[in-house]
């Protein structure tokens, strides 16, 4: 499937002299492209403009929890064909084993703290390589400088676009605590935990982001569908492909 993937993977952006991919490091990428390409790799440059690596779009945990990050991915996925990658779901879903890892990721969520980088990071990259599309909206990632700094050691690939969702606290605290979706972190306790683990570990991220111009600040106060309306151009726009 990988091999099939890459030999069909073509995005503009990442073949032009704007990509993000991140040379000197890129190990996985860089790899995969060595074995699945037809000969466009240049070992001395790392991999060619020839080389076509998935499109990637992030879409970070700043805007906090209840935010509205799931529900907005799950439209930008319906409108733009991306794949949704959620961390948090993909951690829930490993949590839900038995396993000593699932029990270590169950107790760091009860805590709204951040699991260990490497678990996560392998949780996304397992998920990308099993999927059949060559864009991804990662929901909820990273949630700290050490996981964005993990993620591109591993993966090699920086994101195109940074969404912020910028909601008030208030009206956070009240989606996450009508949610009703059984989550074992939608909780005042939890809650409070989150926004200041927010506050100090991911707001870094946004930083590290908004200096390389990447991040767009989307107001999220008000109903899904004129939030929507404010994200939607953000893909409509020509250096976001969505082909
Ligand atoms: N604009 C909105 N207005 C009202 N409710 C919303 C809005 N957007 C999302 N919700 C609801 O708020 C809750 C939280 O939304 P969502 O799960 O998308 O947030 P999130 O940022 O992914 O949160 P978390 O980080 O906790 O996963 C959900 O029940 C969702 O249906
Ligand atoms: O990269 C990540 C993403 C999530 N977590 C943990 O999961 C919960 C819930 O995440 P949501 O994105 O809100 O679904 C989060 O509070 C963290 O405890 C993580 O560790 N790393
Ligand atoms: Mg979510």
């Amino acid at each position: 499937m990988w091999r099939r993937r890459f030999a069909f993977v073509c995005s503009p952006l990442v073949s032009s002299p704007k990509s993000t991919l991140i040379h000197n490091q890129a190990p996985y990428w860089h790899e995969h492209a060595k074995a699945f390409t037809t000969g466009n790799v240049n070992s001395e440059e790392g991999i060619s403009s020839k080389v076509k690596v998935p499109f990637i779009t992030f879409v970070l945990g700043l805007g906090g929890p209840g935010s509205g990050k799931g529900t907005q991915c799950a439209k930008i996925v319906e409108t733009f064909g991306f794949a949704h990658l959620s961390a948090g779901e993909l951690l829930r879903k490993e949590m839900s084993s038995n396993s000593a890892k699932g029990v270590m990721i169950r107790d760091t969520i009860k805590e709204g703290k951040i699991v260990p980088s490497e678990v996560t990071v392998k949780l996304i990259q397992k998920a990308i390589e099993s999927s059949n599309n060559n864009k991804f909206i990662i929901d909820g990632f990273p949630r700290s400088e050490e996981n964005r700094i993990t993620f591109e050691k591993i993966i090699g690939v920086e994101p195109e676009l940074v969404i912020f969702f910028d909601c008030i606290e208030e009206e956070m605290v009240k989606r996450v605590l009508s949610r009703n979706q059984g989550r074992i972190d939608d909780n005042i306790e939890t809650v409070k935990k989150r926004l200041e683990v927010f506050v100090t570990l991911s707001l870094p991220v946004l930083d590290y982001y908004s200096r390389k111009g990447k991040v767009r600040k989307i107001e999220a106060n008000g109903t899904v569908e004129e939030i929507f309306e404010k994200v939607r151009p953000l893909f409509a726009a020509e250096k976001v492909s969505t082909k």
